[in-house]
């Protein structure tokens, strides 16, 4: 691999139907910002586990980005019995984030999980998730506002508190930050073998990281991608993820 080409990094499709058909497709944010802050291709994988051998992709490419996502990891995957609270599913992209999270942590594989991604990361490491948070005792509203215009809805919203001496705390300082909030579930049981990394007024698990990890491995539960190109956290996390691609590009040669 020559090191002036740069690096590609693996994000995960959601599948969605539209137009009589089933599409496999990712929100152009999260690409932007890998293409202009991390400095790396982004290569849309489709949820298709069952049609290819996931190593024809990790073989090829030297990032995973798992993005965030209106759909919610089926609760079987963690022990929770299904209800409507916990819908939409998107059992495909389960399947194939699953496997990209094991198999890049494998390979030393840098990882910035985003949101559901955040949330796939808890569960990959066997931790579990709670859903509609913003019913529970105590607990802020962490949902995306009604808005017609998205820098609306991805505007930031609350402080996090950042963990001292952690990874996200070696990329955007000891905070707090400000951070944008569009979710309803959010981590319960932490995974074993994850550190938390920031946290919310309300105690809610923002960002984590892998104890041990072989290369950069981060999930967040906001979305630094929106503002990766005006905002000093935002850009510091899409260039540190950056960073660490090119440096498994490198190491791979
Ligand atoms: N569905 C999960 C994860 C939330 C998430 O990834 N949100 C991304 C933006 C979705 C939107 O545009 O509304 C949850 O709700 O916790």
């Amino acid at each position: 691999m020559s090191t002036s080409l740069p690096p590609l990094v693996a994000v995960p499709a959601d599948v969605r139907d539209f137009q009589n058909y089933r599409w496999h497709a990712s929100p152009d944010t999260y690409l932007k910002a890998l293409a202009r802050v991390a400095g790396v291709v982004p290569v849309i994988v489709p949820a298709m586990t069952s049609e290819f051998d996931i190593a024809a992709i990790l073989d090829r490419v030297d990032g995973v980005l798992t993005t965030g996502s209106a759909s919610n990891v089926h609760p079987a995957r963690y022990g929770a019995e299904p209800s409507p609270s916990y819908e939409p599913f998107d059992p495909d992209r389960d399947d194939l984030t699953d496997r990209l999270i094991a198999e890049s942590l494998n390979r030393g594989l840098p990882l910035l999980a985003i949101c559901r991604g955040h949330q796939e990361l808890n569960v990959a490491f066997g931790g579990t998730l709670e859903t509609e948070i913003q019913e529970f005792d105590g607990r802020m509203d962490h949902r995306a506002i009604t808005h017609e215009d998205q820098r609306e809805r991805y505007a930031t919203r609350h402080e996090v508190a950042i963990t001292p001496g952690g990874l996200l705390a070696s990329i955007v300082g000891p905070g707090p930050i400000r951070v944008n909030s569009l979710h309803r579930q959010a981590i319960d049981r932490l995974g074993d073998g994850l550190r938390v990394e920031a946290s919310a007024p309300d105690g809610t698990v923002e960002a984590v990281s892998v104890a041990g990890a072989k290369s950069f491995a981060l999930g967040v539960q906001w979305h630094p991608e929106f503002w990766a190109e005006t905002d000093g956290p935002s850009a510091a996390i899409f260039e540190a993820f950056g960073e660490a691609c090119r440096g498994y590009r490198d190491r791979r040669g």
